[in-house]
C-alpha cells in the first residue's frame, strides 16, 4: 500500500458507489463518516476554487458567476513517479483517461447537471463527484470541494438553494474525522469571513480547522494580515496558510498553473511582511501540510476504523443469514431447494400431530368430547318413545300384527335409530378436517425457510389442503359405511339373550306377563331392547369412528400430505420452478446491495491488514 490516504481514497470511492456519502441513508454505522477527510468550505469569491487548483497545479474548477459547485466533489490526488503522464478519472466513467483538463472542468459541469438539472432550476445534491488526479506534481491527498457559502441566490437560481447549501456542508463538517479547510480572503475583515464563522461552530476548540488566507496581494497598501496569520486575530490549534492565487487578470491571460506557483513563492520569499514565514506559506506548503497530517490521523484512526468494520462486517454476515442464501438458477438446484422446503413443512406439520403440540390433542378432544357428547345428545330417546314405537311397530306390522314378536318392527326402530348415527359421524370427519387445515397454515407459517417465498407457500397450501380434501372424502366414505354395516347386520346373540331372559321372567310370574303381552308394556319392552341394543351399538361406534377418521385423514396426512405436490413439481420446467421461487423483489434487491457492502468492508479490512503489515 503506497499510502494510508489512497487506502482511504480506495475505501471513499467504493462507499460512494455504495450509496453511503452523507451517512444518513443507512443503517449501518456509515463508513464513510468514520474515514478521516479535507472539506473545503468559503464563502463566495474566497478563493476556494483558486486554492484547489494550485494544489493541484491545474486548471479544472468549473468557473462562472452564481453558485458553480452544487455537489460536493471529492478530489483525490495521487502522486505517481516523475516523468509519468498527468491524466484524471472520474468515478462515474471508470476506464476513461482524461490528459485534458478542460474536458474534466466540463465534465464536472455535466454530471453536476446530471444530478441537479441544469437550466433555471439548478438545483445542490449532497452526492458527491469522485475525480481522481494522477500526477507527478502532486503530493496524496484527499479534498472535498463543498458548494460556497452564499447568501443570494443569483442569476435566477432558486432562493432555496441558499438554505439548502448551509446544511449540507454542515453536514460535511461537524463529523469529527473532518479537517475543516477554511478560506478566507484576506482583503475582508476575518470577523466577517464565512468560513471561520461556521468552523467555529462546528470546532469551537479549533483542533481541526485549518485557517487558509488568501488574496494576501489584494490587501490595501501599508495593511498587511500579520494578526491573523501569527493567530492574533483567531486562534486555531494549526498555523495560518497565507496564499496568494492567480488574479483574474491571471486567469484571463491563462497564466500557467506551475508559473502561478513559482510566483506565489516568490511573493512570499521577497514580501516584507511575511518573508520570515515564507517556507511556512504558499500553496505547496499547504498541500504538503495537509498531507502528512491527513496520513498521521489515519493512521491514528485505523483501530476505530477497523473496530467499525468489523462490527459493520458482523451485522451485514447475520442480515445476509437472515435473508437466506439467493435462490439457484438451475432447474435441479431450484428443485433441490423446493424439496427442502417441503420437507421442513412436513417435519414442522407433523411435529404439531405427534404429541407435544396442541393439534395432536385437538384431534383427540374431538374424539374423546366432540363425539361422545354428539351421540349422547341423539334424540334416540324420542325415536323410541311409546307412541313412536307403537307407530313404527304397526306400520311395519301391516294388515297382518305381528304373532309373537315384531321382528320387521325391531328392524325399522334399529335402522331409524342408527341412522341418527350419521351426524356425529360427519361432524367427526369435518372437525378433523377444519383442524388438519388449520394445522397446515401454521406449519406453513412456522416454517422459517418458506418466508422468502409468498408463491411457493400458496402453492403448498393449496396442495396440502387438496390432499385433505381428497382424505376427508374417504374418511366421510369409511364412517358412513361403519354406521350403515351397523344397520345391515344385526348382532343375533343380543336378541337371543333377550328373548332367553324374557321366557324366564313369564315363567317367573306368567299372569302379569300375559295380561301384558300385547300392550302398553309390550311396547315399552319392545323400546328397552332397542334401546339397550343401539346403547351397545353407540359404544362400538365410538371406538370405531376415530379408527377410520385417524386411519384415513390423520394418518394419511402425515404420510402423504405432499405426494400429489411431489409428483407435480418433478415434471414441472425451469420457468414454473422459478416462479415458485419469485422472491419479493424488494428481498432480492436488499440482498444484492447488502451482499456488496459486506464485500466492500471485508476488502477495506484485507487492504487495511495489508498496510498495517508493510508499515
Ligand atoms: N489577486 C488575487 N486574486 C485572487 C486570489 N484568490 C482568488 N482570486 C480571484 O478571486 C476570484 C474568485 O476566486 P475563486 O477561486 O473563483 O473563488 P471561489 O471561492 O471558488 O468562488 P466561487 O466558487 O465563485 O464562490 C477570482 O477572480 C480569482 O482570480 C488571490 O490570492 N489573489
Amino acid at each position: 500500500m503506497e499510502s494510508l490516504i489512497v487506502l482511504v481514497n480506495e475505501i471513499q470511492r467504493a462507499c460512494t458507489a455504495l450509496g453511503d456519502h452523507d451517512g444518513g441513508n443507512n443503517a449501518l454505522s456509515s463508513l464513510w463518516a468514520a474515514l478521516p477527510s479535507v472539506a473545503v468550505v468559503g464563502g463566495q469569491s474566497s478563493g476556494k476554487s483558486s486554492v484547489l487548483e494550485s494544489i493541484v497545479g491545474r486548471d479544472f474548477l468549473p468557473r462562472g458567476s452564481g453558485i458553480v459547485t452544487r455537489r460536493p466533489l471529492v478530489l483525490q490526488l495521487r502522486k505517481t513517479g516523475n516523468g509519468t503522464e498527468e491524466y484524471a478519472e472520474f468515478l462515474h466513467l471508470p476506464n476513461k483517461k482524461f490528459t485534458n483538463f478542460a474536458l474534466v472542468r466540463k465534465e464536472i459541469e455535466d454530471e453536476t447537471d446530471r444530478i441537479t438539472g441544469n437550466g433555471k432550476n439548478k438545483q445542490i445534491s449532497p452526492v458527491p463527484i469522485h475525480l481522481s488526479i494522477f500526477s507527478p506534481n502532486v503530493v496524496n491527498l484527499t479534498l472535498i470541494d463543498l458548494p460556497g457559502l452564499t447568501k443570494v441566490a443569483v442569476e435566477g437560481q432558486p432562493e432555496t438553494i441558499v438554505q439548502d447549501i448551509e446544511p449540507m456542508v454542515r453536514s460535511y463538517v461537524t463529523k469529527p474525522n473532518c479537517l475543516i479547510l477554511a478560506i478566507s480572503p484576506a482583503n475582508q475583515d476575518i470577523a466577517t469571513s464565512d468560513a471561520i464563522k461556521l468552523a467555529k461552530e462546528v470546532d469551537p476548540t479549533g483542533d481541526r480547522t485549518f485557517g487558509v488566507l488568501t488574496k494576501l496581494d489584494l490587501m490595501d497598501k501599508g495593511t498587511n494580515a500579520l494578526a491573523v496569520i501569527e493567530g492574533r486575530s483567531y486562534r486555531l490549534q494549526y498555523p495560518w496558510v497565507g496564499i496568494v492565487n492567480r488574479s483574474q487578470a491571471d486567469i484571463n491571460k491563462n497564466v500557467d498553473m506551475m508559473v502561478a506557483r513559482k510566483k506565489e513563492r516568490e511573493y512570499f520569499e521577497t514580501s516584507p511582511d511575511y518573508g520570515h514565514l515564507a517556507n511556512k506559506m504558499g500553496s505547496e506548503f499547504l498541500a504538503k501540510l495537509l498531507s502528512k497530517l491527513l496520513e498521521s490521523i489515519i493512521r491514528s484512526r485505523i483501530p476505530s476504523i477497523v473496530s467499525l468494520i468489523n462490527k459493520n462486517i458482523e451485522e451485514l454476515e447475520r442480515e445476509l443469514d437472515q435473508l437466506g442464501r439467493p435462490v439457484a438458477i438451475d432447474t435441479g438446484a431450484q428443485l433441490y431447494t423446493i424439496l427442502g422446503m417441503c420437507r421442513a413443512f412436513e417435519k414442522i406439520f407433523k411435529e404439531h400431530l405427534d404429541g407435544g403440540r396442541p393439534g395432536g390433542a385437538r384431534i383427540y378432544g374431538i374424539f374423546n368430547y366432540n363425539l361422545p357428547g354428539a351421540i349422547k345428545q341423539l334424540p334416540i330417546d324420542h325415536h323410541l318413545s311409546l307412541p313412536s314405537v307403537q307407530r313404527i311397530v304397526s306400520e311395519s306390522d301391516g294388515y297382518q300384527p305381528h304373532l309373537i314378536a315384531p321382528e320387521l318392527g325391531y328392524r325399522r326402530l334399529i335402522e331409524g335409530s342408527l341412522n341418527y348415527f350419521r351426524g356425529p359421524a360427519e361432524s367427526s370427519v369435518n372437525a378433523v378436517h377444519l383442524t388438519l387445515k388449520e394445522l397446515v397454515r401454521k406449519a406453513i407459517a412456522e416454517t422459517e425457510e418458506l418466508k422468502r417465498f409468498p408463491s411457493l407457500q400458496i402453492e403448498l397450501v393449496a396442495a396440502a389442503n387438496s390432499s385433505l380434501d381428497k382424505f376427508r372424502e374417504e374418511s366421510m366414505e369409511s364412517v358412513l359405511r361403519l354406521v350403515d354395516m351397523e344397520s345391515s347386520y344385526l348382532t343375533v346373540e343380543f336378541f337371543r339373550k333377550l328373548h332367553v331372559e324374557s321366557q324366564t321372567e313369564t315363567i317367573s310370574s306368567p299372569t302379569t306377563r300375559a295380561v301384558d303381552q300385547y300392550g302398553e308394556g309390550h311396547f315399552r319392552k319392545i323400546a328397552s331392547n332397542v334401546a339397550a341394543y343401539i346403547k351397545m351399538v353407540a359404544e362400538t361406534l365410538v371406538k370405531t369412528i376415530p379408527k377410520a377418521v385417524v386411519h384415513c385423514q390423520v394418518r394419511e396426512a402425515k404420510l402423504s400430505l405432499l405426494n400429489h405436490f411431489y409428483a407435480q413439481i418433478s415434471q414441472n420446467q425451469g420457468k414454473r420452478l422459478g416462479q415458485l421461487l419469485d422472491e419479493n423483489p424488494a428481498l432480492m434487491e436488499r440482498r444484492v446491495q447488502r451482499a456488496k457492502t459486506l464485500e466492500l468492508y471485508k476488502k477495506a479490512r484485507d487492504e487495511i491488514d495489508a498496510s498495517v503489515w508493510v508499515r
